[in-house]
């Protein structure tokens, strides 16, 4: 997801928009004193009332806080995000209110006001956590809405076809392979020991986007730098940044690291157009798009320029990394901690493939595996990379009988709770892959409720890809090595990292299987 595809993308930039619509003879009091100190405290402490007073009109009954902290409200709250905090605003009440910066924000947490402000594309729209903008640039296609996005994502849509996932798929196989030689981790006598996995999923993650999307187009140190710098992306998408980009800030840093990633993506673009011209068989996803393109029977839109083409690219690795690396850690963590569910992943890897692990994967043999496909759809529930993505109320928003969305607001979905609903999905928080095994199951006729990917006209463009990619990595892992997961007392801690991420980084012991 790119809008905020996270849950540290809800952070507005600071303004007091309200308070500025002061009526001219708000504070006559003020200016019958000759003192400009006595003035000034009477603005200011006028200026606190009239906050809190906006903020109990706007919040009317919703559960809450009844008073807001002065100028700041929840910052405190969003600079260290925590699961506890976000599950205590959820379990508040269907929808509830906060305000930080004087930002109004109503939080929904239930399925049926989520789905509702994912679907009202004329009352809500999605909107950036403040640093986005600054990072993907402004004129970034993922800021358009309405039309104007539903006609630029149906050129985009032709990117994720099975036949473009069919082409996407052997380049994913073979980096997965060339990074997992560096995976397990040996002492000095030769015995595997355990090691976090959290970066070294992150690098494969980025690896394999940018070969899936550049191909050959970008020399192997251009994605050693692009993922090098990338965490700097990664760490400026939180909730509150300081608001201008200074050098040295997280949002400079993530600016210059954009700025570098997308000089590569452009030259990709160059010498694929070149590529395709002179006849070249498409080898990813830019070659994919310059060969639609290029086609003369295609009737849409052709004159892509490289600066937007590097710009599509790069909304989608920012859309990717970061969700895409939890959902892996938090697969390899599942499996990890369920044997008898590792063991039937490697049971239908075995059937599957007929013991010939060399050969590479397929989209036709993933097909053959459900079980594998049930295990990633599980991980993705049980541990959502994204738990809530913020939208803006662009008019008065009547989301319930008896509550309307000032126009304005900050209004966010969340998924967290359709994901763990108990009628749904009995034993929410228990990784019980087999519930998607059963057609009738309550959790294969309520999908509804699998919010995973968001719902409606901005749902993810890249769920084939990246489910498919989740699935193949696991599914190579689970053949090469035998794992143990070192648990740790923060094993089962979240830290909230743009997406969500184990806190220990997930410490596995892999071990080579002697039939890989
Ligand atoms: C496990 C991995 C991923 C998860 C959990 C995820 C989740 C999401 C979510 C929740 C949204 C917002 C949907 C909404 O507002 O209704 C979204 C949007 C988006 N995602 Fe993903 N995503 C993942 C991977 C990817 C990948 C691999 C790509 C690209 C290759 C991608 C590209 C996008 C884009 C471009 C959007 C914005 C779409 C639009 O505004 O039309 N995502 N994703």
């Amino acid at each position: 997801m790119v809008h905020e595809h996270s849950v540290s993308a809800s952070m507005p930039s600071p303004t007091a928009e309200a308070l500025y619509k002061l009526p001219s003879n708000f504070l006559p009091f003020a200016t019958q004193n000759p003192s400009w100190l006595y003035t000034t405290a009477a603005i200011l402490s006028s200026l606190l009332i009239l906050e809190q007073c906006v903020y109990r009109y706007k919040k009317r009954h919703l559960p809450g806080d009844s008073w807001t902290i002065p100028v700041i409200g929840k910052f405190a709250d969003s600079m260290k995000p925590t699961m506890e905090g976000y599950q205590k605003q959820w379990q508040s009440g269907a929808l509830s209110a906060l305000s930080v910066f004087n930002i109004f924000i109503v939080m929904a947490s239930s399925n049926e006001y989520s789905r509702k402000i994912l679907n009202s594309p004329t009352h809500a729209e999605p909107c950036l956590v403040h640093s986005a903008k600054a990072i993907l640039r402004p004129e970034n296609w993922v800021f358009l809405t309405g039309k104007e996005h539903v006609d630029y994502r149906r050129c985009l849509n032709m990117l994720f076809t099975r036949r473009a996932i069919g082409l996407y798929i052997g380049i994913q196989d073979s980096i997965t392979r060339t990074h997992f030689k560096t995976w397990p981790k040996f002492d000095s006598n030769g015995k595997p020991v355990s090691a976090p996995i959290m970066m070294v999923a992150r690098y494969l993650n980025m690896d394999t986007s940018l070969r899936v999307f550049c191909g050959n187009h970008i020399p192997p140190e251009a994605t050693k730098e692009i993922s090098d710098k990338y965490w700097d992306v990664t760490r400026a998408l939180e909730l509150v940044n300081f608001p201008f980009a200074f050098p040295g800030t997280k949002v400079y840093k993530a600016k210059q690291a954009a700025s570098s990633a997308m000089k590569w993506l452009k030259l990709a673009a160059g010498r694929s157009k070149v590529a395709i011209a002179n006849g070249a068989e498409p080898e990813c996803l830019i070659d994919e798009w310059m060969r639609i393109c290029a086609d003369p029977s295609y009737k849409g839109r052709k004159d892509f320029s490289d600066d937007e083409i590097s710009m599509v690219v790069f909304s989608f690795l920012f859309a990717s990394q970061d969700a895409m690396s939890s959902g892996l850690i938090f697969g390899f963590q599942h499996l990890a901690d369920h044997p008898e569910v590792l063991a039937k992943v490697r049971e239908e890897q075995e059937r599957v493939r007929e013991g010939n692990f060399d050969a590479p994967l397929t989209l036709e043999l993933m097909d053959r595996m459900p079980y594998l496909q049930a295990v990633v759809k599980e991980s993705l529930r049980v541990k959502p990379p994204v738990t809530m993505v913020p939208y803006k109320a662009i008019k008065d928003f009547p989301i319930s009988e008896d509550y309307v969305v000032p126009s304005g607001s900050m209004v966010i979905p969340s998924f967290y709770n359709s994901l763990h609903d108990p009628e749904v999905f009995p034993q929410p928080d228990e990784f019980q892959p087999e519930r998607w095994l059963d057609p009738g199951s309550s959790a294969n006729t309520n999908p509804k409720n699998y919010l995973v990917w968001g719902s409606g006209p901005h749902r993810c463009i890249g769920i084939e890809y990246a489910t498919m990619n989740i699935a193949l990595v696991l599914a190579t892992a689970t053949v090469m090595w035998d794992w143990e997961h070192e648990m740790t007392p923060l094993s089962h801690e979240i830290d909230i990292i743009a997406t969500l991420f184990p806190r220990d980084g997930c410490k596995l012991k892999l071990t080579p299987r002697s039939n890989a």
